[in-house]
């Protein structure tokens, strides 16, 4: 069974577009629980340009399901990861001007900062997860640093896939059996979608979690466009 954890990045996103509180990130995240959604992600990053400080803590009495926090660990994230306390924290090595996340860390190079991070996570009872690349050194990496799960990084298996190039799948699932082997948890995102998610669940074995937000908000555009243009349509008649 893997769990749908819903990235809500993008509600943010609008929202801050007009600078009011439309749509509403707290029912929106309230909502999708209520559809069945099974985790809530946010991503903040420092220039609070979508998910909001003040939003993570905010979410913290909404999210019943598990509640999955992300970003680069800089001192402003450890003290509000540490004081909201979600179910997970996923570290992901962004750089401040990053358009979005775009590289796994380097768990041999990093490991002893982000052994040192994951154990204060881990003092303050936040299971930790690292988005990493799928290169089996860099699993063994990720073991060595005491990390509760990995997060597969999956831009390169959805636009490969996209590609009509398969084959791509193969070394997530090699990585997700060596995690397995080794006793760490697998979760995954980046660009999962209706199109891929299928296909990358049947061949990765073991994935406990996906993050999904930039397909999944777009996708519900779409799905949901019809239905509100008539509903307009009505309206106007
Ligand atoms: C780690 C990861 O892949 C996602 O959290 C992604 O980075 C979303 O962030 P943005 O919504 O800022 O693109
Ligand atoms: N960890 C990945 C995530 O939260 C969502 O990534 P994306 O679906 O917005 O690419």
């Amino acid at each position: 069974m893997t769990k749908l954890s819903v990235n809500i990045n993008k509600i943010a996103t609008l929202r801050n577009s007009r600078g009011g509180d439309t749509p509403n990130l707290l029912k929106v995240a309230a909502d999708v629980q209520d559809f069945g959604g099974e985790g809530i992600t946010i991503h903040p990053r420092p220039d609070e340009r979508h998910i909001r400080y003040q939003d993570a803590y905010n979410l913290k009495s909404i999210v019943h399901t598990e509640y999955n926090i992300e970003g680069n660990p800089i001192p402003k994230f450890i003290e509000l990861v540490t004081a909201i306390v979600p179910t997970q924290v996923t570290l992901v090595p962004d750089s401040i001007d990053a358009i979005t996340s775009n590289a796994g860390w380097d768990t041999i190079k990093n490991k002893s900062f982000l052994s040192e991070v994951i154990s204060e996570f881990k003092r303050n009872g936040i299971r930790t997860s690292i988005f990493v690349d799928p290169v089996k050194s860099i699993i063994e990496g990720a073991k060595e640093t005491g990390a509760d799960r990995i997060e597969l990084y999956t831009e390169d298996f959805a636009s490969e896939y996209a590609k009509g190039n398969d084959e791509i799948v193969r070394s997530y699932a090699e990585c997700a059996e060596l995690a397995l082997d080794l006793g760490i948890g697998v979760n995954a995102g980046h660009d999962l979608s209706l199109e891929n998610i299928k296909f990358f669940k049947d061949n990765v074995p073991g994935l406990l979690e996906v993050s999904i937000g930039h397909a999944l908000i777009s996708e519900s555009l779409y799905l949901g466009l019809e239905n509100v243009v008539n509903m307009y349509l009505r309206k106007l008649k």
